[in-house]
């Protein structure tokens, strides 16, 4: 079963109370999810491994660490996975960034592929799938799914809101892939909208209502 970590760091709380606010403007908004992101992600590398490396200082010979071990990709859903990107390559400027476009169909809440691409040697990355919403998983489920039929096979994924249906749907089908959670919400609407939730991500990110 994946790990489920939820991140209580007060900086991560106090933003997403921000975001949260239906008078947060989209200019602020963005700002936000993308710090947001980028505490997120300095949490979620923690386990990162480490080698030893020999260097000189301007003084002397040293040994200091150095990251081991595969290197990053970060993967936004779009739209609204775009808003974390900026924050994740603060942290991690060196990764590679894929592309997989999904929107949910209104009516049937069913996530509708329409764009993927990826860099080329993805399989051998760990990658990082970023989204600011969790809801019924089927977004994220579908996208994890594309990587793993591109052969990745080291997957987390980073939510900064998530309801308990889409956690649950997302251990069912990806077992092997720990989520990173801002927050965690108490349940779906009727329409599939995370309650109490920021309403629609990728239209407050981008000012399309
Ligand atoms: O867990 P789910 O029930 O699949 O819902 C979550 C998805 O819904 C939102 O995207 P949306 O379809 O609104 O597309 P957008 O980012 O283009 O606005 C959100 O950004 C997730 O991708
Ligand atoms: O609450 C929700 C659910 C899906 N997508 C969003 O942007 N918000
Ligand atoms: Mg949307």
């Amino acid at each position: 079963m994946s790990k489920v970590v939820v991140m209580d760091h007060p900086l991560i709380q106090h933003k997403i109370g921000i975001i949260r606010r239906e008078e947060t403007g989209s200019k602020d908004f963005r700002t936000l999810v993308s710090e947001i992101a980028m505490l997120m992600c300095y949490e979620a590398t923690r386990d990162l491994k480490l080698t030893d490396v020999e260097i000189n200082t301007p003084i002397c010979k040293t040994t200091v660490k150095e990251l081991k071990g595969k290197k990053l990709a970060v993967v936004p859903i779009l739209r609204a996975g775009l808003g974390m990107v900026d924050g994740m390559l603060n942290m991690i400027p060196a990764a590679k960034v894929g592309h997989i476009g999904l929107y949910r169909d209104p009516e049937t809440l069913e996530p509708v592929e329409y764009y993927c691409k990826l860099p080329a040697d993805c399989a051998n990355r760990e990658v990082f799938v970023v989204d600011p919403m969790l809801a019924t998983g089927g977004s994220s489920v579908a996208a994890i799914q594309m990587l793993k039929d591109k052969g990745v096979k080291n997957i987390r994924l980073m939510c900064i809101i998530a309801a308990p249906e889409g956690v649950k749907k997302m251990q069912e089908a990806h077992p092997d892939v720990d989520i990173y959670i801002g927050a965690l919400d108490d349940h779906l609407n009727e329409h599939g909208y995370i309650v109490p939730g920021l309403g629609d991500a990728g239209d407050r990110i981008f000012g399309t209502k």
